[in-house]
């Protein structure tokens, strides 16, 4: 049988622990490489760019490095380079993608800079552009939407972040373990992740399906979230759907509400929350269908509570499980069978891969 999303939707929890297992040595060179290193670009292309954001705040603050991140292809033929940047990062989860690649090229020989590579494949194209390849500890994954490779990557980074913060001094033992632990009660708590979000889909299975567009709205870390529920359910749901940041709602997109819009709110603790909360009480006057997921507990059949004890900068480690489920499960419900591969030539057409996925 052909795997599934589910497939690998149901490895996260032995394969998170597995990776927070491996926590130092796993990301020991690339912080060793890091190290003193101020101001990293990271450039990484569809899901790897929405891990990329949901990574840089906890990088930023664990490392205390600043963190910029960019589209590959507009930076190699149109960003001026900035001075500052002194460490160069590429994500390809597959290893193929050419932009990310090209984007490394023009690093290393316009700046001199030094390039990481994360990848699921050490040995794939990538690791040419790079000095250092880090593997992100998901193994191969043979489903194109890809759940498992996200919060693999997603961990990998933070671990990164964390492991740097820790050399260069910037986080104290105590700090790092804190981490470390919220962590683990996130991965360990995946399986009732699982379940409450199958709970949510089975009530609200027919609005679900019947959705003309979604949209979801979140802040600050999250954003990396709502960015890939934009792209997972573009690639699997197929009907119009859009992650907003929460203050950016607020100047245009919220003309286009009507009774019909289907919401998500993303909530985690954060001293900017009221900024949800108040648009969600002001959109709940217009749709009915206003669903929330947040780190906190509930008991209201509209919200996924995860109930974990976690900052809103390790949160998105643990926010995008419900996504990745309903994006599978709200496709099926539609009629879509995604074990059915469509437009298999893309790839190698559009010259974006040096080589085909290796998909099932
Ligand atoms: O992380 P990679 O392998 O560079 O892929 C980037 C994106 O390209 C795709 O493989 C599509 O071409 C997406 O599934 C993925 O998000």
């Amino acid at each position: 049988m052909k795997p599934t999303m589910m497939t690998y939707i149901n490895e996260e929890k032995e394969m998170s622990e597995r990776i927070l297992a491996a926590y130092p040595d796993n990301v020991e060179k690339f912080a060793e490489l890091a190290s003193g290193k101020q101001d990293w670009l990271l450039v990484a292309t569809g899901s790897s760019y929405n891990a990329a954001l949901s990574a840089r705040y906890a990088i930023e603050r664990w490392a205390g490095v600043r963190v910029d991140i960019k589209e590959p292809f507009p930076f190699t033929h149109y960003d001026k380079m900035s001075p500052y940047t002194d460490l160069a990062i590429g994500i390809s989860q597959s290893g193929h993608s050419t932009s990310t690649i090209g984007a490394l090229e023009r690093m290393r020989e316009e700046a001199g800079l030094p390039v990481i590579a994360l990848s699921a494949d050490t040995e794939s194209a990538i690791s040419e552009a790079a000095d250092l390849t880090v593997d992100i500890g998901c193994g191969a994954e043979r489903v194109g939407y890809v759940t498992k490779g996200f919060l693999a990557t997603v961990l990998t980074l933070m671990l990164a972040g964390l492991r740097t913060g820790e050399l260069n001094g910037s986080m104290s033992a105590v700090e790092v373990q804190v981490q470390l632990d919220s962590l683990r009660r996130a991965a360990a708590a995946i399986p009732a992740t699982i379940a409450r979000t199958e709970a949510f889909f089975e009530t609200f299975r027919e609005e679900l399906a019947s959705a003309p567009r979604f949209t979801a709205v979140g802040y600050g870390p999250a954003v990396g979230t709502i960015k890939e529920f934009e792209t997972k359910f573009v690639e699997t749901v197929r009907v119009p759907s859009q992650g907003v940041e929460v203050e950016a709602f607020m100047h245009g997109p919220y003309l286009e509400v009507n009774p019909e819009h289907r919401f998500f709110f993303v909530e985690t603790e954060s001293p900017v929350k009221d900024r949800l909360e108040r648009l969600r009480s002001y959109e709940e006057r217009i749709s009915r269908h206003v669903y929330t997921i947040t780190t906190g507990s509930s008991s209201e059949a509209n919200v996924i509570g995860l109930d974990l004890a976690i900052d809103e900068y390790a949160a998105p480690f643990a926010l995008i499980i419900p996504f990745q489920i309903l994006a599978h499960h709200i496709a099926g419900a539609r009629g879509i069978d995604l074990t059915n591969r469509i437009y298999t030539d893309f790839g190698m057409a559009m010259k974006s891969k040096t080589q085909p996925g290796n998909y099932a």
